[in-house]
């Protein structure tokens, strides 16, 4: 058996194989480099098994910290829903195992704040949360842009953020702490401000909300660079997979987010085609967020998103919960950032 971190490619065990954790699968076997998959693991035994079936040396768990104690394990994806997260970050931990977390890191910033602790006690960084829109090649652009000055000071962003439907099981709660939270970490990264303050308001929901379900909601944030921020999230538009984000600065404006792959021109009509989901429009930025993040650890690194960048997107949406369900301006309070994540 090869020693851990020793071998040649980084020996990934993913937890969580539903929607996206079978994606990163398939990622990591026919899509990026540097990597292979030889454990699964989901609380669905079944599930678990049927994903690892055409994997050749991927076994399947339903226990994480099982998986995790494998000497043919050198590396962890956490793909597991977010109340889950917390627990196999401190297991990875234990095992001194590299992660990659989707996003949100943990649901709120109590757990989120005891995952940074844990990791300040290992005395170095560990995980990158999987905030895929800094890999997209959109994003990308805009922050070069804006690292280069030509547009001045940032003003304001607007953003917009699209599903067709949400899934069952969705709360108003979760347009914020699962959606919203990307649009937190965008605006933190794009602007290099943190988010002090959110107000979220709240239109009459759409017809084809599920029941209870308010949708959409439009969310402001206010950031300590004097930056104000806002964020459609509609997701029961029921036409496609929109993300779209407007920077207004001093000298200029910048815009990503409606391109469309191919404009057609016929029968006297011109017109393109909408992404449907996440998986379909971020799929070139999940790809080199995995491709990155395989680099980085097999180098002995951890670059990308930090338990900080997690903790305080966690305390940004918690405080937009609590503007949502209390109404008016809720102020974000963060712990002091430590040295490690500076
Ligand atoms: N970056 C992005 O754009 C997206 C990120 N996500 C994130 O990915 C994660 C997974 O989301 P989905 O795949 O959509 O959820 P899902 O519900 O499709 O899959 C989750 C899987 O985890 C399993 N599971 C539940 N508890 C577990 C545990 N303690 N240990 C191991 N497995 C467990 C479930 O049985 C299920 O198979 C979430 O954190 C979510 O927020 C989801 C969609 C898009
Ligand atoms: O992370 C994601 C989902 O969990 C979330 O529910 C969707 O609204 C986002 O568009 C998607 O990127």
């Amino acid at each position: 058996m090869t020693q851990r971190g020793t071998s040649e490619e980084l020996r990934v065990a993913v937890i969580g194989t539903g929607r996206m954790g079978a994606d990163h699968v398939r990622r990591i076997q026919q899509v990026i480099s540097g990597a292979r998959v030889t454990a699964v693991v989901d609380v669905d035994a079944e599930r678990a098994k049927a994903v690892a079936a055409p994997v050749a040396g991927c076994a399947a768990y339903s226990d994480p910290a099982a998986a995790m104690a494998a000497d043919d394990v050198d590396a962890v994806l956490v793909a597991s829903p977010g109340p889950a997260h917390e627990a196999a970050l401190l297991t990875a931990f234990e095992h001194d195992l590299p992660v990659l977390c989707e996003k949100p890191l943990t649901p709120d910033a109590a757990s989120a704040l005891r995952v940074l602790e844990a990791e300040l006690g290992l005395g170095r960084r560990r995980v990158q949360v999987g905030f895929m829109r800094r890999y997209d090649a959109e994003y990308v652009k805009l922050k070069a842009l804006l690292g280069t000055g030509q547009l001045g000071r940032p003003l304001m962003l607007h953003n917009r953020h699209r599903n067709v439907a949400s899934p069952p099981g969705f709360t108003s709660a979760m347009l914020i702490s699962d959606s919203v939270a990307h649009e937190t970490d965008v605006t933190r990264w794009l602007l290099g401000h943190e988010i002090t303050a959110v107000t979220v308001l709240r239109p009459r929901p759409s017809a084809n909300a599920p029941d209870g379900i308010q949708d959409p909601q439009f969310v402001v944030f206010e950031t300590d660079g004097g930056a104000v921020v806002d964020v459609e999230i509609f997701v029961n538009c029921g036409f496609g997979y929109q993300v779209q984000a407007e920077i207004v600065c001093e000298r200029g404006t910048a815009r990503i987010g409606e391109g469309h792959a191919m404009v057609t021109n016929m029968a006297g009509r011109w017109g393109g085609t909408i992404a449907q989901d996440f998986t379909d429009r971020f799929a070139d930025a999940y790809d080199r967020e995995l491709q990155a993040w395989v680099d980085a650890t097999r180098q002995g690194e951890v670059t990308g998103p930090s338990v900080w960048d997690g903790y305080a997107a966690a305390a940004v949406c918690e405080a937009g919960v609590r503007a949502l369900e209390e109404g008016g301006r809720v102020e974000v309070e963060l712990v002091e950032r430590p040295a490690l994540y500076r």
